[in-house]
């Protein structure tokens, strides 16, 4: 079957990660998680081939050349990240829809190519002080990258009002059920 899918984007440290592995623990029978290639170094307790497709530059310019990604980009400078085809395919020949958690210019173009079976999300944080203070709480960035994101993260917050729906990341229990009504209510429409 062609399933469907179900897109989170949001800044870096809005919380996208958190609820999607929050969905993904209530409900593997329905949805399972697309797992992107990157070209970036593991963190600390990340497993290559769960949270990503780790891979070096090089392999990553070599898939591009041979047309593997439904979309890719370089999020950060030097740092690539892609969706490949034959992820979104080995999901749906398991039966189950796609969960991607993907920055919002990869997000907006899934969206725009799949139009009749994907809805998009836009992870929305309570503000950008807010955001930076998560993002530093998770301690996995160095200074540099840090600025980077936010940076990135300034521009990303203006982008919510082209997605389908924007969740309001504040209490987090209360974004994860709001998370997964929508995304029942989403799955549970005729239109696939
Ligand atoms: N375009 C695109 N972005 C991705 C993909 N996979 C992950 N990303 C995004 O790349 C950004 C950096 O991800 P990561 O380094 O894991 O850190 P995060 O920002 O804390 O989630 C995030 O916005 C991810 O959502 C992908 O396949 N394509
Ligand atoms: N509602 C929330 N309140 C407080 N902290 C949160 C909330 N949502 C997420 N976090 C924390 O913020 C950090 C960034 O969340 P994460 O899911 O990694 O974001 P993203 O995937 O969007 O970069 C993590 O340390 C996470 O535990």
């Amino acid at each position: 079957m062609e399933g469907k899918l179900i897109i989170f984007s949001a800044p870096s440290g809005a919380g996208k990660t958190t609820i999607v592995r929050h969905l993904l623990s209530k409900h593997p029978d329905k949805i399972c998680f697309s797992i992107s290639a990157s070209t970036r170094t593991p963190r600390e307790g990340e497993v290559d081939g769960k949270d990503y497709y780790f891979i070096s530059k090089e392999e990553f310019l070599h898939r591009i050349a041979k047309k593997e990604f439904i979309e890719f980009e370089e999020v950060y400078s030097g740092t690539f990240y892609g969706t490949l085809r034959s992820e979104v395919e080995r999901i749906w020949a398991l039966g189950k829809h796609v969960i991607f958690d993907i920055d919002v210019e990869g997000g907006l173009h899934l969206k725009r190519k799949y139009a009749d079976r994907a809805m998009a999300i836009f992870v929305q944080p309570p503000s950008l002080d807010i955001l930076v203070q998560r993002l530093r709480g998770r301690g996995t960035d160095s200074e540099d990258k840090l600025a980077e994101r936010i940076v990135k993260a300034e521009k990303e917050l203006r982008y919510a009002d082209r997605f389908d729906v924007v969740l309001h990341n504040d209490d987090l229990d209360k974004a994860c059920t709001e998370a997964e009504q929508l995304v029942l209510n989403f799955l549970h429409q005729d239109k696939s």
